[in-house]
């Protein structure tokens, strides 16, 4: 177990990743986002059959997390980069029309197995990691030093997506309700006693970082 690690999950466009990335510059740590795995191999259903991501995940998928060190004031950031077959597949994932893919994929438990597997290799490396996604606070880092949880409004969830995305066109903009998966977690992590729930439906991400840093600091003293 690394010395710092946190995990943030929450609905889609909530903030995590944008939460994320701001604590892992500022300290210093990898920054893992899951979500990326799964959109990776939803691009990889469409060139093998599912059965082969289920047994052959970590021949097939090369993951590499982004990792920040802080310098001065300027962080020094090397970004993620996603290998399949050895072909460079980082921007292609994002793609719309994987979302029927990508919606296999997360209900598929024997792949939910491998993809686990998959990270549970990536934060043996480190020697601190924040990591994003639905279940990570209870599957990849029951005992991380914070578990965030994120929520926001659908309504702006959903506005946040569309302006992120305004300038690209092919990728998907689809934010629904949270789910009962979300739910699930969410009363998971709840119940965890080092855990910090911050609704950032009218949080600036400057107030939401403060609150996890503070969070941070509280259960780490
Ligand atoms: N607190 C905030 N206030 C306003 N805008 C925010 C806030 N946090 C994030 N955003 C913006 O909302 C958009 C979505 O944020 P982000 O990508 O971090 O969400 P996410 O939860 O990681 O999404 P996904 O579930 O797809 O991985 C981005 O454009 C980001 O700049
Ligand atoms: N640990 C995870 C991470 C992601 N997923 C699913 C949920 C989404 O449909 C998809 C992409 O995630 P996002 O980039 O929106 O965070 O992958 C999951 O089931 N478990």
């Amino acid at each position: 177990m690394p010395a710092v690690s946190i995990s943030i999950d929450g609905p889609t466009a909530s903030g995590k990743t944008t939460l994320a990335t701001r604590l892992a510059e500022e300290l210093g740590l990898a920054f893992l986002d899951t979500g990326v795995t799964y959109r990776s191999l939803a691009y990889a259903l469409d060139h093998v059959p599912i059965e082969r991501l289920r047994t052959d995940l970590g021949s097939l998928l090369v993951h590499q997390p982004e990792i920040h060190r802080r310098h001065g004031k300027k962080g020094i950031c090397q970004n993620h980069a996603i290998l399949f077959r050895g072909e460079d597949i980082t921007q292609e994932i994002w793609h719309a029309s994987l979302d029927a893919n990508l919606k296999s994929i997360a209900q598929d438990q024997a792949c939910r197995r491998e993809i686990l597997r998959l990270h549970q290799n990536i934060v043996e490396k480190y020697d601190g990691i924040v990591a994003v996604g639905r279940d990570v606070a209870v599957t990849l880092l029951p005992h991380a030093s914070l578990h965030v949880y994120l929520t926001a409004s659908e309504t702006m969830r959903r506005e946040r997506r569309r302006a992120q995305y305004r300038t690209h066109k092919d990728r998907s903009t689809s934010v629904g309700p949270a789910t009962e998966r979300d739910l699930q977690n969410r009363d998971a992590i709840r119940a965890m006693p080092n855990a910090l729930e911050v609704d950032s439906t009218y949080s600036p991400a400057s107030a939401v970082f403060a609150a996890a840093l503070h969070g941070l600091r509280r259960h780490s003293s």
